[in-house]
């Protein structure tokens, strides 16, 4: 491990389990890291930008005020901005930082607390010039924004509109006269809302807005708006544009509203990929597929999924080592008390969390190369997979990011009242990824994308058609019996796919049933939509399971024996997590019996005891370094009590021994004198 200091004094309860811990830890970073030369990369990347002690604040961000926060966000951002130029988009392998890796996106974690202002910068202003500009618009933006000469945005929402996207306010028509478009904000509710940066750092912004021209509407397309003066950062004449104040999260992102008053900009500034309008104001289709202006949010989806599984194993490490160190209660008189991680409860808490971190860590990485192999063929013009891709990345980013907030608050929940300090690292996590499972899509919208695509491909199966990999299971949904259930792990992956088949079959009988009553097409779907989100949820573990299995199969072949049983261990736990949280499904969908649920229940608990000896090896093995965590109770070294004190000192609090409070309130009230 990085981290293993000689001097460094620690908890002896925490070296008892790292003694204790049977299996390689390094293996494991090797197979979460994608492969060894991934670690080491990461590593060296992880020692130039944090060695040097340039991530740490002199006083904790919590104790700033608004203002201070934002100002120390992008004092940090500029030097992590310029280390990224200098040294470690070279060390990262990549050409141009802006190709931001995942490994430099994490790093940059050290810096930050809450989040970068340049977030939106490199996450999505960079990906839409890449995504959405011809060749020679890119040749003009990117190499200014990679440079960071100018900085920018994507601003898309607006107060009254985020998820339907098609009923987005905003105008850009077009003025053939000038050539230029003229954009404009009709209503409050058109102004942009939400776009992180916006309030007060970024130049530039990404807009999407209603194209008009020779009085037609062209529905939404993206364009780039030059919003404040390249010098004096002043926002430009027509331009109305602040910061949207205190969030529960975010709150070093300065996202933004942004209104415009018939704000001209050149026709070029229309980004042309997928459609352009010509100098006559002409209107040209170019794209094949009617969505591929969504392709930056397609994007975002799938990076998102790598983003969570990352930061629950952020709140794994710090529940588990601060498990490790705790003790509480005393069940035996006799004995010492045990360390809180004996409790089989706690177990239950923790293990799937750090199961689940390892599932989605899997599963990004697979759905980032099917993204990769749709975008090839998208190249070659063929978007026949979009479909179900997008399908697949709406339902993996609802449920990668839903299941994980809910891990990270358990991860809280395990450590107690200490959990509830903001220097445990827990509480910005999870408001941190809370936040992921509305934008870029909100968690319902998002699972009934899928659903619609899993209608779809019931009909097809129905009809003896062809059907795509990852819906492939429906094919059995017709077979006229119960799925015969079968405790194995492959045996439980069946059962899941079985519940998805029930489900969505359930959904099309209600929705037939329902229109043979009268119903139309669309409130027939309005009154399923609750079974409907729930069979792309079911659709969706079926998946995650699935993938999870077949990657760490794959990954251990090699590995040592322990490594294999470990890693065996973990995709079990999962898998009989979630059978054990849809008992009722399975009894309606497959032949599973109750005394299979009870024995499956008894084979769980049997299973927490099994991988409780590697807990703190198995977190260790995420190799999170402390200036990652941020975490009084989640530091390698497990000196909890210490940290804990020493940052109550540093409250500014605590800097006189007599709050001014004292003499203007309570001493008066207290002398009856207020
Ligand atoms: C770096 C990280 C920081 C990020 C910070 C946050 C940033 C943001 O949040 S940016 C704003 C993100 N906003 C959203 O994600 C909005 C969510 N809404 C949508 O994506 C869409 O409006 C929708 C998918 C919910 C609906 O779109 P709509 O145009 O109304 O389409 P229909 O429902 O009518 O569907 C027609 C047809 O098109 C398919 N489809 C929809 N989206 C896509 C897509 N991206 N790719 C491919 N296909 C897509 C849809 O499934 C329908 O197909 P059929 O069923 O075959 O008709
Ligand atoms: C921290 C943060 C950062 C953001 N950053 C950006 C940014 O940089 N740029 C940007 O453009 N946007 C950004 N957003 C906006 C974000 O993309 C939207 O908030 C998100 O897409 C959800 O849309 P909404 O707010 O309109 O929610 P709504 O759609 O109003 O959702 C409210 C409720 O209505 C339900 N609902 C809505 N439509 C349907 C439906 N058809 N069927 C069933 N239920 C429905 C939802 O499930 C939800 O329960 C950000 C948001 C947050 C929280």
């Amino acid at each position: 491990m990085t981290q293993t200091n000689n001097n460094m004094t620690v908890n002896p309860d925490l070296a008892m389990e790292r003694a204790k811990c049977n299996f390689n830890v390094l293996e494991v970073t090797h197979i979460f890291d994608g492969g060894e030369r991934n670690t080491l990369q990461r590593k060296k990347i992880e020692d130039v930008a944090l060695n040097s002690g340039a991530s740490k604040d002199a006083l904790g961000e919590e104790h700033m005020s608004p203002k201070e926060k934002y100002e120390n966000a992008v004092r940090k951002s500029c030097i992590y901005a310029t280390m990224m130029k200098n040294e470690l988009a070279e060390l990262s392998g990549l050409e141009s930082f802006g190709v931001s890796s995942p490994v430099i996106r994490r790093t940059a974690d050290a810096f930050f607390k809450e989040v970068s202002p340049f977030l939106l910068h490199l996450g999505m202003f960079v990906p839409t010039i890449m995504g959405q500009c011809t060749p020679e618009q890119q040749s003009y933006w990117l190499p200014r924004a990679l440079d960071m000469q100018i900085i920018g945005t994507y601003a898309q929402t607006e107060l009254g509109h985020g998820t339907f996207i098609r009923g987005l306010e905003t105008t850009a028509t077009y003025d053939p006269e000038t050539e230029e478009f003229v954009l404009h904000s009709p209503t409050l509710s058109s102004y942009k809302w939400w776009a992180g940066g916006l309030g007060k750092t970024v130049n530039y912004c990404i807009v999407v807005a209603q194209l008009y021209t020779k009085g037609e509407c062209h529905g939404t397309h993206p364009f780039i708006v030059q919003i404040r003066d390249e010098d004096t950062h002043v926002p430009l004449p027509g331009i109305k544009v602040g910061e949207i104040g205190p969030k529960m999260g975010f709150n070093t992102a300065d996202n933004g509203f942004l209104g415009f008053d018939h704000y001209r900009i050149p026709r070029e500034h229309m980004l042309m990929k997928n459609a352009q309008v010509l100098k006559d104001g002409t209107y040209v289709k170019v794209a094949r597929h009617g969505k591929l202006t969504y392709g930056t949010m397609v994007f975002v989806r799938v990076v998102l999924v790598n983003e969570v599984a990352f930061n629950l194993a952020k709140a794994s490490t710090i529940a588990v080592r601060y498990s490790a160190i705790r003790r509480q209660s005393k069940p035996k008189p006799d004995e010492v008390e045990p360390q809180i991680l004996d409790y089989v409860t706690q177990q239950h808490k923790l293990f799937i969390a750090i199961a689940t971190a390892h599932a989605l860590q899997l599963c990004s990485t697979w759905l980032w190369e099917s993204f990769s192999a749709v975008l090839a063929q998208m190249k070659g013009g063929n978007t026949d997979t979009l479909p179900e891709f997008h399908a697949l990345s709406s339902c993996l980013k609802a449920i990668s990011t839903s299941d994980s907030a809910h891990l990270i608050e358990q991860c809280r929940h395990a450590c107690g009242g200490h959990g509830y300090m903001i220097s445990s690292g827990i509480p910005n996590l999870y408001n941190f990824v809370s936040a992921t499972r509305t934008y870029e899509g909100d968690y319902t919208v998002l699972l009934l994308q899928t659903a619609r695509f899993l209608v779809k491909a019931y009909e097809q199966a129905e009809a003896k058609k062809p059907l795509t990999p990852t819906v492939s299971y429906l094919a059995h949904a017709f077979s006229g019996s119960r799925a015969t259930w079968d405790n194995s792990p492959d045996g439980i992956i069946r059962s899941f796919q079985a519940l998805a088949a029930g489900k969505t079959a359930v959904c099309v009988t209600n929705m037939r049933k329902r229109m043979r009553a009268g119903l139309s097409q669309v409130d027939a779907w309005e009154m399923s939509t609750i079974q409907l989100v729930a069979a792309a949820e079911a659709h969706c573990r079926a998946v995650i399971a699935d993938t999870y299995r077949k990657e760490i199969v794959r990954l251990t072949a090699n590995s040592s024996p322990n490594v294999k049983v470990v890693m065996d261990q973990l995709t079990t736990l999962y898998l009989y997590y979630w059978a054990l949280e849809r008992t009722g499904d399975l009894l309606m969908f497959t032949s599973v019996s109750q005394k299979d649920l009870v024995d499956l229940q008894i084979a769980y608990e049997e299973l927490l005891l099994k991988i409780r000896p590697n807990a703190v090896g198995l977190v260790d093995a995420f190799d999170l370094r402390d200036e990652l965590l941020h975490s009084t109770l989640g530091s390698y070294d497990g000196r909890v009590y210490e940290r804990l004190m020493e940052e109550a000192l540093k409250s500014p609090m605590n800097k006189e021994p007599v709050s001014d409070a004292y003499s203007k309130y309570l001493r008066p009230m207290m002398k009856g004198k207020l």
